[in-house]
């Protein structure tokens, strides 16, 4: 736990009126540094560290397709929560990928403050580099809070993003099939 971000997160208190001790608000400036940490722990990992090596030999050319992968992010502009889930699908050309590291794909750029837009982008651009994919399609659908907490209020709104890289763009039937497969068309 960082003792700079505690002490940040005590001013937090001071600034937004609280007492920071007062018992229950005691230990939360450390709390709170830990836990917002963790939230950004993606920007002390890289790639190689996430994937572990774990890349297959395979002669299979198909479509792999990993969706409803949870997805917790904090967006860039009010660091505050914007959550979904992400569709990725890649198409291998000799190699592909251990199934849990696309997950831990996502997980590693949704660990820092974001847009939607980027998250989507470095998630395709990491599976390209990984896998060597003839294509990458990747779809991110997310509720922003800071949409919903505050500012316009929009309970019901959901942001759906895209992001298709080489056959998924070249081709209309590639990204059909994708996007039939994940149940948007
Ligand atoms: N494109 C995009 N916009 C986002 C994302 N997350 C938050 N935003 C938007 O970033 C914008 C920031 O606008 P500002 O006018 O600078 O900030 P604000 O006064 O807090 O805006 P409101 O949210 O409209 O109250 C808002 O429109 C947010 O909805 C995202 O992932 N992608
Ligand atoms: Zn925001």
């Amino acid at each position: 736990m960082s003792p700079l971000l505690a002490s940040h997160y005590r001013e937090i208190l001071v600034g937004v009126g609280e007492n920071p001790e007062r018992e229950g608000l005691l230990d939360t400036p450390q709390r709170a540094a830990k836990a917002m940490q963790y939230l950004c722990n993606g920007y002390g990992m890289s790639l190689e560290d996430v994937t572990n090596g774990a890349l297959f030999e395979s002669q299979s050319d198909e479509m792999v397709i990993v969706s409803d992968i949870e997805l917790y992010s904090l967006c860039e502009h009010h660091m505050l929560p914007f959550i979904g889930k992400a569709h990725v699908a890649y198409i291998p050309t000799g190699r592909v990928l251990g199934l849990s590291k696309v997950a831990r794909v996502v997980d590693m750029f949704a660990r820092r403050l974001q847009i939607q837009e980027n998250l989507t982008r470095q998630i395709a651009q990491a599976i390209q580099q990984i896998t060597d994919a003839a294509g990458v399609a990747v779809v991110i659908e997310a509720r922003h809070m800071c949409m919903m907490m505050r500012g316009v209020e929009k309970q019901n709104s959901i942001m759906t993003s895209s992001v298709m890289l080489g056959a998924f763009r070249d081709s209309s039937t590639t990204r059909q099939e994708f996007l039939q497969l994940i149940g948007r068309r």
